[in-house]
């Protein structure tokens, strides 16, 4: 395994940058420039390459079997200009036997050395990529190993109904007629169950990864618009007195109360006057009907439709329990009642986050699924531990290097 060496931290300006190494090198790398180094401790050292001072650092090092990736791995903690970082990365291309990490490489490292599983790795990414409280919340839930105590639980039921099934095959000869089928059908209806729970909540995690969509409809003029620009804090869309402004789906993504939430602005509806403004509704009523909540601005009362809030529009002094972009009357109770709607879906999720989970979750729910009424032992028998197959597949046992490439594509370097 060769050593591999990036910075951790992004780049440009930061009180104070990671360069990390990782790799059977490490060790050796770090003490040629900052002097003699324990093998797992740190200390306050010059970084010095031939007559060249690179930095004043301080230098962390964590013994093989004792560090992020399993690996003997240093980390430089520099000075954190840009100057000072690149200077170290051109230092260490140029010794014999380092290269540059690939984008998520150290993490692959921890991987194949047993430190983090699959999910772990996967909650790692949304980790790094959560931009709202509820992503933090979800991906370190992945990231502290839910998953693996789950398939833990669920490979334990499976093997305990295929020992069931293995005995009576084992004993088949045997003229004591015992019938597992009603416990092992027990026991794979239980897990049925438990996977059916989890495959309805795929949904809504993937959800929080990507953000909720909740779209402004309503007539032209009703204030759309002005509504979308006062809940961004910025002039995001066009407004105007003139009816038919917004053609084209406005987004803003935005962080409402920790929930990620993409917000659309679309065109009024209306019967159009013009061809343009035809398509813009036509766009307005594809993707309003695919939003996860729709708030429509009316102007009269009006009865609220599946997955919609109503909302009375341009209610400028808050009197009348609406909502108004042009003064903010009412904006937060409007907020309230979306983030209560979105909320509401949260506790749907368990501990599969992603498409990945789902496929693999629905494959041990076909196998498991094809127990019912199957007379032949062995069959049984090899359905469930086909099920087991996938379950194990969740948290990377079997199967890993087909979703590898897929799962590091999201990560960067230095991570
Ligand atoms: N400086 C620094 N901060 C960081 C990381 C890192 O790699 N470096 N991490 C990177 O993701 C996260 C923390 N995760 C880590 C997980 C394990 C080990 C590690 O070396 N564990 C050793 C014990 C080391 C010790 O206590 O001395 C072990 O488990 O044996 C380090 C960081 C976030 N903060
Ligand atoms: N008094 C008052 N006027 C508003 C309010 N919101 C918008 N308006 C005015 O109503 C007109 C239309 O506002 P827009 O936000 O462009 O309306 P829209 O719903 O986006 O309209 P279309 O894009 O044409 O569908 C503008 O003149 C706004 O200044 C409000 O809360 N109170
Ligand atoms: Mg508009």
């Amino acid at each position: 395994m060769d050593t591999i060496f990036a910075s951790a931290t992004a780049p440009g300006r930061a009180g104070v940058a990671i360069v990390r190494l990782s790799g059977p090198e490490a060790l050796s790398v770090a003490q040629s420039l900052a002097g003699d180094l324990p093998e797992h401790g740190r200390g306050l050292r010059r970084l010095v390459d031939g007559d060249d001072v690179l930095d004043e650092a301080l230098v962390l090092t964590f013994a093989a079997g004792r560090s992020f990736t399993g690996e003997p791995v240093v980390e430089f903690h520099l000075h954190g200009s840009p100057a000072v970082v690149a200077a170290l990365l051109r230092v260490l291309g140029s010794r014999p036997g380092l290269r540059m990490a690939e984008a998520g490489e150290f993490t692959r490292r921890a991987l194949e050395n047993g430190r983090l599983d699959l999910a772990e790795v996967e909650g790692l990414a949304d980790l790094i990529d959560a931009e709202t409280e509820a992503q933090r919340r979800q991906a370190l839930r992945v990231f502290s190993g839910a998953m693996g105590g789950k398939v833990e639980a669920w490979r334990r039921m499976a093997i305990r109904a295929l020992a069931l099934i293995e005995a009576t095959i084992d004993f088949a000869d045997e003229d004591v007629p015992v019938n597992v089928m009603p416990e092992v059908q027990q026991t794979v209806d239980r897990l049925v169950e438990e996977l059916e729970r989890e495959v309805a909540g795929v949904a809504v995690a993937e959800r929080v990864r990507s953000g909720f969509e909740v779209a402004l409809i309503g007539a032209p003029n009703v204030g759309k618009s002005t509504l979308l620009n006062r809940l961004a804090g910025r002039e995001a869309a066009i407004t105007s007195t003139i009816a038919g402004t917004t053609r084209d789906v406005i987004e803003v993504r935005m962080d409402l109360r920790g929930l990620p939430v993409t917000l659309l602005d679309t065109a009024g509806l209306r019967e159009a006057t013009d061809e343009i403004e035809r398509l813009g509704i036509e766009r307005t009523l594809e993707r309003g009907k695919l939003a996860d909540l729709r708030v429509r601005l009316v102007e009269g009362p009006e009865e609220a439709g599946d997955g919609e809030l109503v909302v009375l529009a341009k209610d400028d002094d808050g009197s009348r329990g609406g909502v108004s972009g042009r003064t903010g009357a009412g904006v937060d109770r409007l907020v309230d009642a979306v983030v209560d709607r979105l909320a509401g879906r949260l506790s749907a999720i368990g501990v599969a986050m992603r498409e990945r989970h789902r496929s693999a979750m629905d494959r041990a729910l076909h196998h498991l699924c094809a127990v019912k009424g199957q007379a032949e032992m062995e069959i049984v028998a090899e359905e469930v531990r086909l099920a087991v197959r996938a379950i194990d597949s969740l948290v990377g046992r079997v199967d890993v290097e087909d979703v590898l490439g897929e799962i590091f594509a999201s990560f960067c370097i230095g991570k």
